[in-house]
Order: C-alpha cells, then sequence, then structure tokens
C-alpha cells in the first residue's frame, strides 16, 4: 500500500499537495486623480479597503498603501517636495490592520524583490456614456491619452508615485461603473497576476449603502490616526483648551470594540470652527462668509453652548486669521501652529490632521459647506459619540438666508 502511494507521487507532475500551507497573498495597488485632495482620498480608501476585506474571504489579497505626495493643498514650501510619504506617518497602521492586511508601498517593493507591478487597470467611464444604471465593467481603448506609456523594454512606465524605478507589465484602459466590491470577481477570476493595480480608483462607489452602511464605518473606524499626531493634539487640548479625555467622555478603547450613542461624548469647553478659505473662496463663494460675516456666526453659539474659547483650523493666510481674531473682544481664540521639528516630521498633512483632532473633541464644531476636511470630521465625531446638534452645522454665505443654508447630511454611525 505505501507504494502504491509513493507512485502516485511520482507520476504527476505536480508538486505534492502539502496540506495547510496557505495560498501565497495577492497585492492590490490604487492610486486616486491627482487633483484630488487629502480627505477625499481617505473615503477611497475605505471603498478599497472593503474590496480586499471581500476578497480575503476567499483568497488572501494585500492591500498596499499608496505613499501621500504632492497634493496640491501641501504649499508649504519650505518643506520642499512633499513626496513618497508613508502612510505611518498619518495612520495607526496596527488599527489598520484590525480590518483588513496592508502594507506601505516600499515593503511591497522589498517582498516582491524588483520594483515590478503586474497589471495596471486605468478606470474610466463609457465614452458612449449610460441612460440607466447598470453595473459593468469591460476592458476598453483609453479615452484620453494615459499616464502611462511602454518603452523600448516594453515596460509600461508611469507616475507610481514617483518612484521613477517602478514599471508594469501590463497596462489596459477599463471603463467601469461600478461598486468597489463588485471588482472581486475580475480580479479572481480573470487575471492571475500577482499584483493588481486600479489606477482612478475614485470612479468605483461604495454601493448598496443601507447594507454597505455598517460595513463602512468598520473600515472608517479602523483608520485611526497615528499615535504621535494624537498625542500632539491632546497636549495642544489640554495646555490651551482645558480639555482632556477624561473630563470630556472621549476616551478611545480599542475600536473593534468600542459603541458610542449619540451625547455619550460631552467635548472640551471649545468651540471649533473649520474655516477652509483660499480655494473656496471662489470654488463655492455662495457659501463661504466673510471674515465678519463668520465672526459673527460663531458667537451665536457661544452662550447656548457654555464655552468661551474657540479653536480654529483653518488653511487661511496669517493676515486672514489676525483680521478674523480681530472681531472678537472677549472670546479666546486659538490655533494650532506647529513647531518647526513637527513641521518637518509631519509635514503640511500632518498639521491638517492635528487640527481635524482637535476639532472632533470640541463641545461644538462648525465647518464649511460641502468641504471633505469637514467631512472627516463630522464621522470622528460620530466615532467619539457626539450629539449630532453639535457636530452638524456649517458656515452660512454672509448672502445666504436661513432657508439657503442647508446645514449638513446628518451621517450616523451604525455598527
Ligand atoms: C472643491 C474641492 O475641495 C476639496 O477640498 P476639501 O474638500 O475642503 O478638503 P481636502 O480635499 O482635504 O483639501 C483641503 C486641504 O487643504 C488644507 N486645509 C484645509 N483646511 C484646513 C485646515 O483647517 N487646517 C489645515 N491645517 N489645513 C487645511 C489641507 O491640506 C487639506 O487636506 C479639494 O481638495 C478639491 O480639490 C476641490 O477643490
Amino acid at each position: 500500500e505505501d507504494m502504491a502511494d509513493k507512485d502516485v507521487f511520482q507520476t504527476s507532475n505536480q508538486p505534492p499537495l502539502q496540506f495547510g500551507q496557505a495560498k501565497e497573498p495577492r497585492y492590490l495597488l490604487y492610486d486616486v486623480n491627482p487633483g484630488e485632495g487629502f480627505n477625499l482620498r481617505r473615503d477611497v480608501y475605505i471603498r478599497v479597503a472593503n474590496l480586499v476585506k471581500v476578497l480575503n474571504e476567499d483568497e488572501p489579497w494585500i492591500l498596499v498603501l499608496p505613499p501621500w505626495g504632492r497634493l496640491y493643498h501641501w504649499q508649504t514650501r519650505e518643506l520642499g517636495a512633499q513626496i513618497k510619504i508613508p502612510w505611518s506617518t498619518f495612520f495607526d497602521l496596527e488599527s489598520l490592520r484590525k480590518h483588513i492586511p496592508v502594507i506601505e508601498f516600499e515593503d511591497y517593493l522589498k517582498v516582491i524583490g524588483k520594483p515590478v507591478i503586474g497589471e495596471v487597470y486605468y478606470l474610466q467611464s463609457y465614452k458612449e456614456g449610460w441612460d440607466k444604471w447598470e453595473e459593468k465593467m469591460d476592458i476598453r481603448e483609453c479615452i484620453d491619452k494615459p499616464r502611462y506609456q511602454q518603452d523600448e523594454n516594453g515596460k509600461w512606465r508611469g507616475p507610481f508615485f514617483y518612484y521613477d524605478e517602478v514599471y508594469a507589465e501590463k497596462f489596459a484602459c477599463m471603463s467601469a461603473q461600478s461598486y468597489a466590491v463588485s471588482m472581486k470577481p475580475f480580479l479572481m477570476k480573470n487575471t492571475t497576476a500577482r499584483s493588481v493595480f486600479l489606477d482612478r480608483a475614485e470612479a468605483l462607489i461604495h454601493g448598496m449603502f443601507s447594507e454597505w452602511s455598517a460595513e463602512y464605518w468598520t473600515a472608517r473606524r479602523s483608520m485611526r490616526f497615528s499615535r504621535e499626531l494624537r498625542d500632539i493634539g491632546d497636549a495642544f487640548r489640554e495646555k490651551y483648551l482645558r480639555s482632556n479625555d477624561k473630563k470630556d467622555r472621549t476616551e478611545l478603547k480599542d475600536w473593534t470594540n468600542m459603541k458610542r450613542k449619540h451625547g455619550d461624548a460631552l467635548g472640551g469647553p471649545y468651540l471649533a470652527v473649520h474655516l477652509r478659505r483660499k480655494d473656496y473662496l471662489h470654488a463655492h463663494s455662495k457659501q463661504v462668509p466673510t471674515l465678519k460675516n463668520a465672526a459673527k456666526q460663531i458667537k451665536k453659539f457661544l452662550i447656548p453652548y457654555d464655552v468661551q474659547r474657540v479653536f480654529v483650523a483653518t488653511d487661511a493666510p496669517d493676515e486672514e486669521f489676525f483680521e478674523f481674531v480681530q472681531k472678537f473682544k472677549k472670546t479666546k481664540i486659538y490655533r494650532f501652529e506647529p513647531t518647526k521639528e513637527i513641521l518637518e516630521k509631519y509635514k503640511d498633512g500632518g498639521v491638517a490632521i492635528i487640527d481635524q483632532w482637535i476639532c472632533a473633541h470640541a463641545r461644538v464644531f462648525v465647518g464649511t459647506y460641502v468641504s471633505t476636511f469637514t467631512f472627516r470630521i463630522h464621522e470622528e465625531r460620530e466615532i467619539l459619540g457626539f450629539s449630532q446638534e453639535s457636530t452638524y452645522n456649517r458656515l452660512c454665505g454672509s448672502e445666504e438666508d436661513d432657508k439657503e443654508c442647508e446645514q449638513p447630511t446628518k451621517w450616523s454611525i451604525s455598527y
């Protein structure tokens, strides 16, 4: 009998099966339209993360985190080119890994051993447009001139996060009208590449919202800021705003077993406002108030919420900030000013996160019309358990009357 068994193995072309051995993981990479800002990119992460989540129900896949770089809003000149920034500068990777397997791009390159990506799919719409929504995806000719070109050795060169040595073996454009998770069958059956890169991943939509709502929030809750950035924000709260988690009832637990109800969190004794300026003065001129008018709106919140301090998160230049401060007499106005070390280490992106973190802990928050920077603060406050009245407020345009000035949509957390 022993001999018979042996024969079977010897005549087989396949290597003997080793039971219990894990399948080699495959890698999913992605990138977003270069014009998009930091906080929309965070939303795209959630969609792709949940795709990786469903892939892992059948096959091991690891999400490769796209290095941060050269965002339009990161304008501090002295920092030089803000590129190739790893996710760990901003986020807590251990926390992301409680949801799905992720690695940094540089670690991916080390694992693969060569600067290569198997296949790149550039997502685009359908040339002929569409009349009814249906899910579909097809390899098609590129509509626009793609950002990828084949070199004389047949290697596909492209932007790849400013890593010039990286190339892809295969490239195609793909017209897609698809939920992120619907890419699963394609990735499992239509390609066998060890790594697949989806460019313009913002084209994939969340999808089936009610059904996906809890999944959305699970991924969102895993997206914690790095310990260091949170600590810097917390130290500022304690020092200037008399705010700490114990008093404010905003203590963070392991998110995998943390559930808060609206109103559980009290928040520190300050109002926080996200005063978005710069390009918003043109992009949303009707909904963005003058500084004088913004100050007037802020003052109305101070008595009902019984706070005497105001924290300002803003992209405004100094002159505008000081002009804003002058509109207040008794109320103390604060903003976070990074030391040189903090700015050099965490860059414009890290400073913006510290601003968001401080806003997320305020007794009451007032944001800016349709800003994704504001939206991410709303979510943070949902996670911490703030009442929705204290969260979903926005500055109105100077000329907008109460009826026109619709307040932000409430996006309730679900578990
Ligand atoms: C209309 C769209 O609006 C989108 O912006 P929006 O959603 O506000 O939000 P984001 O896409 O994050 O872009 C705004 C960027 O500007 C900086 N910024 C804005 N507000 C603050 C702040 O209060 N503090 C600090 N430190 N930095 C701030 C920061 O780098 C942030 O990521 C644009 O990204 C799109 O390109 C487009 O213009």
